[in-house]
């Protein structure tokens, strides 16, 4: 059979999966019988998951683990995220366990604008597209009223427009550059929909133009909104006094806040470093965004370019010891729904949302800030003191004994065993090897 196709769109779910299984899976017997284990068995369930993309075949699962404890604005939240990623949930849970005594997290909004372009590509002078633009920007924005009407009733809409010269940057290119508040929304598709009419409406005005000597060609490129929301922001933050720092594993306070804020110094300075460091801030930022039905691709892009706004790639967190105080803090940008995309079509995502308290969007963007920070301190902590493999093998260990097919009572000698044992793929598969040689003697 060819490996090509026309029309596989139109198949049906069983047709996509047979001529699949041919094409591409013909020496799996089980293939099918694995995609279709995964079908869930209320078939309205199902269709409305096959419905959420295209040319679905079966359902992907991630697990969804609860990290409680967290004491957020002085308001006690668990947690829901949705990671393929072990000890990811116990180091946030343990983070927030750690800062539930030392007064919680604190966090606040510094921003919720978002924004869109119209790209377009102008050949005239500069002071002939400006002064259509002072005269249009009234009659551009009456054109979009129909369609930011609802949204300005919610307390909404469009804030800015602007005329945006890039001719430097590319010769002829110009911007319409749009700023938006959609509260509770993420807003692509709002934004989007304004900018393909504002787009539509800039060509009309400049095609009416009655006198048009001087005043060159305009292309519209495209109109699409940015996910670089740097007026998105959220803050959050713990601190306490250093003495508070000490637990009972007898670490200094003082050695263990001084090496955790040179951690992040060296994040701050180093890029290398600042990709795996942010890499551990989006563990927890990811999990919760996935686990509330958002865009986690926007929030990943948007978050990086943050990170890289002073012309360096850098941390997205930060510390210092003032006065004997520790302070540990991130500001991330955090564009975010608590309606539309799927937040109220995914049954999972409605009851994590639900045991959030039903957040508003910048609420949200509170809690995740503070996973995100809560996962950090977790990862920085372990490295600044027994390092990461300890915790993470730990947390790890029961995939490796499902890789080993561990039977039950394997399991739980090996768990055991490895209490007071240091965690390796090479000690484990040791392990397992020796139990079962024992085993049959
Ligand atoms: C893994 C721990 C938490 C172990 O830490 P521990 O001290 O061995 O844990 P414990 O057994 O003493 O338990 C203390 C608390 O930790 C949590 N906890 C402990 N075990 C569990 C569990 N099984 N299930 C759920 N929660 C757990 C839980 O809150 C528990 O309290 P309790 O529930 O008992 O009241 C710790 O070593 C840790 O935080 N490590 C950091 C792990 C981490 O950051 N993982 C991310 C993956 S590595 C990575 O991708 C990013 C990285 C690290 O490269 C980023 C960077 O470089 O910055
Ligand atoms: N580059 C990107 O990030 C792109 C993302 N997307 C996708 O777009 C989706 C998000 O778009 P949205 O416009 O947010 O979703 P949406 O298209 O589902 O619209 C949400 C709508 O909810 C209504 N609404 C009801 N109550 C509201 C309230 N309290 N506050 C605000 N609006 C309220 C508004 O009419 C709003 O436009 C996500 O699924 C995302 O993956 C789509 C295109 C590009």
């Amino acid at each position: 059979m060819s490996n090509t196709i026309q029309g596989f769109s139109k198949l049906s779910k069983e047709e996509k999966i047979n001529w699949l299984t041919q094409s591409f899976l013909p020496h799996n017997p089980k293939a099918e019988a694995i995609l279709k284990q995964y079908w869930n068995t209320d078939e309205t369930l199902q269709q409305l998951h096959d419905e959420f993309i295209e040319n679905t075949v079966t359902n992907y699962y991630l697990p969804l683990g609860i990290a409680p404890n967290f004491v957020i604005n002085n308001k006690t939240f668990a947690i829901p995220m949705a990671i393929e990623e072990s000890s990811v949930v116990a180091a946030a849970s343990k983070a927030a366990k750690f800062w539930m005594s030392r007064g919680g997290f604190k966090a606040e909004i510094l921003g919720t604008e978002k924004i869109g372009q119209v790209h377009f590509m102008y050949t005239g002078k500069e002071s002939e597209v400006r002064a259509l633009f002072d005269a249009s920007k009234a009659e551009l924005l009456a054109d979009l009223k129909p369609l930011t009407a609802s949204m300005e009733k919610r307390g909404g809409g469009i804030t800015d427009l602007k005329l945006v010269n890039k001719t430097e940057a590319l010769e002829h290119y110009y911007q319409l550059h749009v700023t938006f508040e959609t509260l509770d929304a993420m807003g692509a598709n709002f934004i989007n929909t304004c900018l393909e009419q504002l787009s539509e409406s800039w060509q009309r005005i400049f095609a009416s133009q009655t006198s048009k000597p001087e005043n060159g060609t305009l292309q519209v490129v495209m109109s699409i909104l940015s996910n670089y929301v740097p007026g998105c922001v959220v803050r959050a933050e713990v601190n306490c006094a250093v003495s508070e720092l000490s637990e009972a594993d007898g670490i200094d306070p003082q050695e263990f806040a001084e090496k955790f804020v040179q951690a992040v110094r060296i994040a701050e300075v180093e890029p290398y470093r600042a990709v795996t460091h942010n890499k551990g801030i989006m563990n927890g930022i990811d999990a919760v965004v996935l686990a509330t039905g958002n865009d986690f691709r926007a929030i990943e892009a948007g978050a990086h370019a943050y990170a890289a706004k002073d012309g360096r790639y850098s941390s997205l967190t930060h510390a210092e010891i003032k006065d004997d105080h520790f302070r540990f803090w991130i500001e991330i940008p955090l564009a975010l729904g608590t309606v539309g995309g799927l937040t109220k079509l995914h049954p999972l995502v409605k009851l994590n949302l639900e045991m959030l308290g039903n957040p508003s969007a910048p609420q949200l963007m509170e809690i995740i800030a503070v996973a995100g920070l809560a996962q950090n301190f977790g990862a920085v902590k372990s490295l600044t003191t027994t390092g990461i493999q300890k915790g993470h093998m730990k947390m790890h260990l029961m995939n490796m004994l499902n890789q080993l097919e561990a039977t039950k009572t394997e399991k739980e000698q090996a768990v055991s065993h490895f209490k007071t044992h240091k965690v390796s793929h090479n000690a484990v598969h040791q392990f397992i090897e020796a139990l079962r040689h024992n085993t049959e003697k």
